[in-house]
Protein backbone atom coordinates (compact mmCIF):
# COMPACT_ATOMS: atom_id res chain seq x y z
CA UNK A 1 0.00 0.00 0.00
CA UNK A 2 0.99 3.60 -0.65
CA UNK A 3 -0.34 6.85 -0.26
CA UNK A 4 -2.22 7.86 -3.30
CA UNK A 5 -0.60 10.82 -4.99
CA UNK A 6 2.07 11.05 -2.22
CA UNK A 7 -0.88 13.21 -0.80
CA UNK A 8 -1.04 12.84 3.06
CA UNK A 9 -3.50 15.52 3.51
CA UNK A 10 -5.99 13.86 1.28
CA UNK A 11 -5.78 10.83 3.04
CA UNK A 12 -5.99 12.10 6.48
CA UNK A 13 -9.49 14.44 5.55
CA UNK A 14 -10.73 11.54 3.95
CA UNK A 15 -10.63 9.58 6.91
CA UNK A 16 -11.28 12.21 9.55
CA UNK A 17 -11.25 10.12 12.73
CA UNK A 18 -9.33 6.96 12.32
CA UNK A 19 -7.23 5.05 9.97
CA UNK A 20 -5.93 1.56 9.49
CA UNK A 21 -1.75 1.41 10.16
CA UNK A 22 0.11 0.36 6.82
CA UNK A 23 3.96 0.64 5.77
CA UNK A 24 5.52 1.64 2.65
CA UNK A 25 8.58 2.33 1.04
CA UNK A 26 9.97 5.78 -0.67
CA UNK A 27 13.68 6.61 -2.30
CA UNK A 28 15.18 7.36 0.89
CA UNK A 29 13.57 5.56 4.03
CA UNK A 30 10.56 4.02 4.89
CA UNK A 31 6.91 5.20 5.85
CA UNK A 32 4.78 4.20 8.43
CA UNK A 33 0.84 5.97 8.69
CA UNK A 34 0.21 4.87 12.10
CA UNK A 35 -3.35 6.10 12.22
CA UNK A 36 -5.05 8.89 10.52
CA UNK A 37 -2.86 11.81 10.16
CA UNK A 38 0.06 10.18 11.85
CA UNK A 39 3.05 9.60 9.64
CA UNK A 40 6.18 8.72 10.46
CA UNK A 41 8.76 8.53 8.33
CA UNK A 42 12.49 6.54 9.04
CA UNK A 43 15.03 7.50 6.42
CA UNK A 44 17.72 4.52 5.70
CA UNK A 45 20.52 5.79 7.61
CA UNK A 46 19.96 6.23 11.50
CA UNK A 47 20.44 9.86 12.88
CA UNK A 48 20.26 11.50 16.00
CA UNK A 49 17.38 13.89 15.23
CA UNK A 50 14.22 13.18 15.78
CA UNK A 51 11.90 16.01 14.42
CA UNK A 52 8.07 16.01 15.08
CA UNK A 53 6.41 18.42 12.30
CA UNK A 54 2.81 19.44 13.46
CA UNK A 55 0.50 21.27 12.26
CA UNK A 56 -3.67 21.69 11.94
CA UNK A 57 -4.06 21.51 15.66
CA UNK A 58 -6.47 24.16 15.42
CA UNK A 59 -8.62 22.46 12.22
CA UNK A 60 -8.74 26.05 10.07
CA UNK A 61 -4.89 27.18 10.15
CA UNK A 62 -4.44 25.55 6.52
CA UNK A 63 -1.38 27.28 5.82
CA UNK A 64 1.46 25.12 7.61
CA UNK A 65 -1.01 21.74 6.72
CA UNK A 66 -0.34 22.90 3.53
CA UNK A 67 3.20 23.55 3.41
CA UNK A 68 4.00 20.61 5.35
CA UNK A 69 2.17 18.17 2.76
CA UNK A 70 4.10 20.16 0.06
CA UNK A 71 6.92 18.93 2.29
CA UNK A 72 5.83 15.46 2.96
CA UNK A 73 4.99 14.82 -0.93
CA UNK A 74 8.44 15.86 -2.07
CA UNK A 75 9.93 13.35 0.59
CA UNK A 76 7.86 10.51 -0.81
CA UNK A 77 8.47 11.04 -4.37
CA UNK A 78 12.39 11.74 -3.72
CA UNK A 79 13.15 15.33 -4.62
CA UNK A 80 13.70 15.58 -0.87
CA UNK A 81 15.77 13.02 0.55
CA UNK A 82 15.27 12.61 4.28
CA UNK A 83 18.11 12.16 6.03
CA UNK A 84 16.67 13.17 10.05
CA UNK A 85 13.82 10.81 11.41
CA UNK A 86 10.74 12.66 11.25
CA UNK A 87 6.80 13.08 12.60
CA UNK A 88 4.28 14.09 11.21
CA UNK A 89 1.27 15.25 12.43
CA UNK A 90 -2.34 16.63 11.17
CA UNK A 91 -4.04 17.40 14.58
CA UNK A 92 -7.45 17.62 14.16
CA UNK A 93 -8.58 16.29 10.37
CA UNK A 94 -12.08 16.51 11.57
CA UNK A 95 -12.23 20.36 12.32
CA UNK A 96 -10.03 21.01 9.46
CA UNK A 97 -12.97 18.95 7.53
CA UNK A 98 -15.29 21.79 9.06
CA UNK A 99 -12.90 24.71 8.66
CA UNK A 100 -13.42 25.39 12.37
CA UNK A 101 -10.82 25.65 14.67
CA UNK A 102 -11.60 22.85 16.93
CA UNK A 103 -15.31 20.94 17.34
CA UNK A 104 -16.17 20.64 20.93
CA UNK A 105 -13.13 21.97 23.04
CA UNK A 106 -9.86 23.72 21.69
CA UNK A 107 -7.11 20.77 21.38
CA UNK A 108 -4.09 23.19 21.98
CA UNK A 109 -5.56 23.05 25.51
CA UNK A 110 -5.83 19.00 26.24
CA UNK A 111 -2.17 18.09 26.12
CA UNK A 112 -0.21 16.44 29.68
CA UNK A 113 -3.44 14.65 30.50
CA UNK A 114 -5.38 17.45 30.81
CA UNK A 115 -8.14 15.65 27.49
CA UNK A 116 -8.82 13.44 31.04
CA UNK A 117 -11.56 15.84 32.16
CA UNK A 118 -13.37 15.81 28.90
CA UNK A 119 -15.29 13.88 26.30
CA UNK A 120 -15.75 13.74 22.45
CA UNK A 121 -13.16 13.78 19.34
CA UNK A 122 -10.61 16.10 20.64
CA UNK A 123 -10.18 14.25 24.05
CA UNK A 124 -9.51 11.01 22.31
CA UNK A 125 -6.96 13.47 19.81
CA UNK A 126 -4.94 14.64 22.30
CA UNK A 127 -4.37 11.19 24.13
CA UNK A 128 -3.63 9.79 20.68
CA UNK A 129 -1.08 12.27 20.08
CA UNK A 130 0.81 12.10 22.62
CA UNK A 131 1.28 8.61 22.71
CA UNK A 132 2.49 9.30 18.90
CA UNK A 133 5.02 11.71 20.24
CA UNK A 134 6.43 9.01 22.77
CA UNK A 135 6.43 6.04 20.52
CA UNK A 136 8.16 8.43 18.52
CA UNK A 137 10.76 9.81 20.70
CA UNK A 138 11.13 6.09 22.29
CA UNK A 139 12.02 4.27 18.98
CA UNK A 140 14.97 6.86 18.20
CA UNK A 141 18.16 4.00 18.34
CA UNK A 142 20.32 6.69 19.61
CA UNK A 143 17.85 6.70 23.29
CA UNK A 144 19.72 9.65 25.82
CA UNK A 145 22.02 11.18 22.66
CA UNK A 146 19.31 11.75 20.66
CA UNK A 147 18.15 15.44 19.52
CA UNK A 148 14.10 15.73 20.16
CA UNK A 149 12.73 18.29 18.26
CA UNK A 150 8.78 19.53 18.00
CA UNK A 151 8.11 22.46 16.14
CA UNK A 152 4.18 22.89 16.43
CA UNK A 153 2.79 24.96 13.27
CA UNK A 154 -0.04 27.55 13.57
CA UNK A 155 -1.55 30.52 12.04
CA UNK A 156 -2.95 33.34 14.40
CA UNK A 157 -6.74 34.35 14.58
CA UNK A 158 -5.60 38.51 13.93
CA UNK A 159 -2.67 40.05 12.04
CA UNK A 160 0.30 40.82 13.98
CA UNK A 161 2.65 43.85 14.21
CA UNK A 162 5.63 40.53 14.36
CA UNK A 163 3.96 38.45 11.32
CA UNK A 164 6.50 35.34 12.07
CA UNK A 165 6.82 34.55 16.13
CA UNK A 166 7.22 31.42 18.84
CA UNK A 167 5.76 30.96 21.77
CA UNK A 168 8.99 29.23 23.60
CA UNK A 169 7.10 27.13 26.44
CA UNK A 170 7.69 27.75 29.98
CA UNK A 171 11.25 26.79 31.08
CA UNK A 172 11.89 26.10 34.96
CA UNK A 173 15.56 27.38 34.69
CA UNK A 174 14.87 30.32 32.12
CA UNK A 175 18.23 29.15 30.36
CA UNK A 176 17.11 29.03 26.52
CA UNK A 177 18.93 27.44 23.71
CA UNK A 178 21.00 29.90 21.22
CA UNK A 179 21.34 27.30 18.51
CA UNK A 180 17.03 26.85 18.29
CA UNK A 181 16.50 30.34 18.54
CA UNK A 182 19.00 31.41 15.98
CA UNK A 183 17.46 28.42 13.59
CA UNK A 184 14.01 29.73 14.23
CA UNK A 185 15.22 33.26 13.18
CA UNK A 186 16.88 31.16 9.83
CA UNK A 187 13.09 30.36 9.51
CA UNK A 188 12.16 34.03 9.27
CA UNK A 189 10.63 34.44 12.73
CA UNK A 190 10.80 38.10 14.07
CA UNK A 191 9.54 37.50 17.87
CA UNK A 192 9.77 35.29 20.86
CA UNK A 193 7.23 34.97 23.29
CA UNK A 194 8.59 33.53 26.08
CA UNK A 195 5.74 31.66 28.24
CA UNK A 196 6.08 32.67 32.14
CA UNK A 197 4.10 29.27 33.14
CA UNK A 198 3.21 25.96 33.00
CA UNK A 199 0.25 25.10 30.32
CA UNK A 200 -1.46 22.34 28.85
CA UNK A 201 0.14 23.06 25.37
CA UNK A 202 1.09 20.45 22.34
CA UNK A 203 4.32 22.38 22.56
CA UNK A 204 4.50 22.73 26.50
CA UNK A 205 3.85 18.49 26.53
CA UNK A 206 6.56 17.68 24.64
CA UNK A 207 9.37 19.78 26.56
CA UNK A 208 7.67 18.50 29.87
CA UNK A 209 7.38 15.38 29.19
CA UNK A 210 10.43 14.82 26.36
CA UNK A 211 12.45 17.12 27.63
CA UNK A 212 12.65 18.07 23.32
CA UNK A 213 13.67 21.29 22.34
CA UNK A 214 9.36 22.56 20.91
CA UNK A 215 8.00 25.81 20.23
CA UNK A 216 4.51 27.07 19.20
CA UNK A 217 5.27 28.50 15.76
CA UNK A 218 2.85 31.17 14.70
CA UNK A 219 3.55 32.07 10.94
CA UNK A 220 0.69 34.77 10.00
CA UNK A 221 -2.51 35.59 9.68
CA UNK A 222 -5.49 32.33 9.14
CA UNK A 223 -6.73 31.42 5.67
CA UNK A 224 -8.51 28.70 4.14
CA UNK A 225 -7.90 26.00 2.19
CA UNK A 226 -6.05 27.12 -1.44
CA UNK A 227 -6.37 31.02 0.06
CA UNK A 228 -2.32 30.74 1.43
CA UNK A 229 0.40 32.61 0.32
CA UNK A 230 2.90 29.97 0.81
CA UNK A 231 5.59 32.21 -0.60
CA UNK A 232 5.28 34.09 2.51
CA UNK A 233 6.53 30.41 4.41
CA UNK A 234 9.76 30.11 1.88
CA UNK A 235 12.55 31.02 4.93
CA UNK A 236 10.64 28.47 6.94
CA UNK A 237 10.63 25.95 3.90
CA UNK A 238 14.26 26.51 2.96
CA UNK A 239 15.70 25.79 6.50
CA UNK A 240 13.34 22.76 7.15
CA UNK A 241 14.52 21.25 3.78
CA UNK A 242 18.35 21.58 5.18
CA UNK A 243 17.25 20.44 8.27
CA UNK A 244 15.76 16.99 6.69
CA UNK A 245 18.49 16.33 3.98
CA UNK A 246 21.43 17.27 5.88
CA UNK A 247 20.34 17.42 10.16
CA UNK A 248 21.82 20.76 9.75
CA UNK A 249 20.36 24.41 11.48
CA UNK A 250 20.05 27.02 9.56
CA UNK A 251 21.28 30.17 11.68
CA UNK A 252 20.34 34.01 11.15
CA UNK A 253 21.67 36.46 13.85
CA UNK A 254 19.57 36.42 16.96
CA UNK A 255 19.34 40.27 16.64
CA UNK A 256 16.87 40.09 14.11
CA UNK A 257 14.59 38.56 17.22
CA UNK A 258 12.12 40.82 19.47
CA UNK A 259 11.96 39.03 22.49
CA UNK A 260 9.14 39.35 24.99
CA UNK A 261 7.93 38.12 28.48
CA UNK A 262 5.04 37.56 29.50
CA UNK A 263 3.46 40.09 32.12
CA UNK A 264 0.03 38.82 32.60
CA UNK A 265 -2.13 36.00 31.55
CA UNK A 266 -5.47 37.36 30.66
CA UNK A 267 -8.28 35.02 31.69
CA UNK A 268 -11.73 34.74 31.14
CA UNK A 269 -13.36 34.96 34.50
CA UNK A 270 -17.08 35.28 33.55
CA UNK A 271 -19.71 35.63 30.65
CA UNK A 272 -19.47 39.36 31.18
CA UNK A 273 -15.66 39.88 30.42
CA UNK A 274 -14.78 42.02 27.59
CA UNK A 275 -11.92 43.79 26.17
CA UNK A 276 -11.56 47.52 25.08
CA UNK A 277 -10.17 46.53 21.50
CA UNK A 278 -11.13 46.15 18.02
CA UNK A 279 -11.48 43.45 15.64
CA UNK A 280 -8.71 45.41 13.66
CA UNK A 281 -6.36 45.47 16.56
CA UNK A 282 -2.95 43.42 15.76
CA UNK A 283 -1.30 40.89 17.84
CA UNK A 284 1.75 42.73 19.61
CA UNK A 285 -0.10 46.31 19.60
CA UNK A 286 1.30 48.26 22.75
CA UNK A 287 -0.68 50.33 24.82
CA UNK A 288 -0.58 53.17 27.65
CA UNK A 289 -0.27 52.68 31.16
CA UNK A 290 -3.86 52.98 32.57
CA UNK A 291 -5.82 52.27 29.29
CA UNK A 292 -8.67 49.81 30.88
CA UNK A 293 -8.31 47.38 28.37
CA UNK A 294 -10.40 44.55 30.45
CA UNK A 295 -13.73 44.54 32.48
CA UNK A 296 -16.32 41.89 33.57
CA UNK A 297 -18.64 42.00 36.43
CA UNK A 298 -15.74 40.54 38.55
CA UNK A 299 -12.55 42.28 37.72
CA UNK A 300 -10.45 45.07 35.91
CA UNK A 301 -7.48 44.90 33.88
CA UNK A 302 -5.76 48.20 33.39
CA UNK A 303 -2.20 48.21 31.27
CA UNK A 304 0.78 48.40 33.90
CA UNK A 305 3.16 50.12 31.76
CA UNK A 306 3.31 51.64 29.10
CA UNK A 307 4.47 49.70 25.85
CA UNK A 308 2.46 46.58 27.43
CA UNK A 309 1.49 44.59 24.44
CA UNK A 310 -1.44 41.99 23.94
CA UNK A 311 -1.15 38.72 22.04
CA UNK A 312 -3.99 36.37 21.17
CA UNK A 313 -6.88 38.52 22.35
CA UNK A 314 -9.78 36.66 22.58
CA UNK A 315 -13.16 36.30 24.34
CA UNK A 316 -14.78 33.80 22.16
CA UNK A 317 -14.00 31.07 24.48
CA UNK A 318 -15.15 29.35 27.51
CA UNK A 319 -14.79 30.80 30.81
CA UNK A 320 -11.73 29.43 32.93
CA UNK A 321 -10.49 30.37 29.40
CA UNK A 322 -7.05 32.51 28.53
CA UNK A 323 -8.22 35.80 27.15
CA UNK A 324 -5.30 36.94 25.94
CA UNK A 325 -1.43 37.24 27.06
CA UNK A 326 -0.11 40.94 28.25
CA UNK A 327 4.43 40.77 27.03
CA UNK A 328 6.68 43.14 27.40
CA UNK A 329 9.69 43.74 25.25
CA UNK A 330 13.12 42.42 26.56
CA UNK A 331 16.79 43.22 25.95
CA UNK A 332 18.08 39.59 23.82
CA UNK A 333 21.16 39.98 26.45
CA UNK A 334 18.86 39.99 29.14
CA UNK A 335 18.39 36.70 28.54
CA UNK A 336 20.90 33.38 29.61
CA UNK A 337 21.32 31.11 26.61
CA UNK A 338 23.21 27.80 26.58
O1 LIG B 1 -4.67 33.87 17.23
C1 LIG B 1 -5.00 33.40 18.32
O2 LIG B 1 -5.66 34.04 19.16
C2 LIG B 1 -4.59 31.99 18.69
C3 LIG B 1 -3.50 31.41 17.82
C4 LIG B 1 -3.11 30.09 18.46
O3 LIG B 1 -3.71 29.10 18.16
N1 LIG B 1 -2.14 30.17 19.37
C5 LIG B 1 -1.80 29.05 20.19
C6 LIG B 1 -0.66 29.42 21.10
C7 LIG B 1 -0.24 28.25 21.97
C8 LIG B 1 0.83 28.61 22.99
O4 LIG B 1 0.59 29.53 23.78
O5 LIG B 1 1.89 27.96 22.97
C9 LIG B 1 -3.02 28.66 21.01
O6 LIG B 1 -3.74 29.56 21.45
O7 LIG B 1 -3.23 27.47 21.20
ZN1 LIG C 1 -3.45 27.68 16.49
Amino acid sequence: MSILNNDFLALTLDNQEALAPFEFAFPSGTGFVEDTGILRLEPKQSSRISLVLSVGVHGNETGPIELVNQLVAAILDGRILLNIRLLVLIGNPVAANLAKRFCDVNLNRLFNGAWKKYEGFEALRAQRLEQAVSDFYAESSYKAESVKLHYDLHTAIRGSMHEKFVVYPYVENSVYNKEQLAFLAACGINAVLLSHQPTTTFSYYSYLVHRAHAFTVELGKVYPFGENDLSRFADLKTSLILLLEKGAFAESSLAYLQVFRVVDSLVKDDDSYELSIDNEVKNFTQFEQGYPLAHSKKSDYYIKQTGDAIVFPNTNLPVGQRAGLMVRPIALDDLQLT
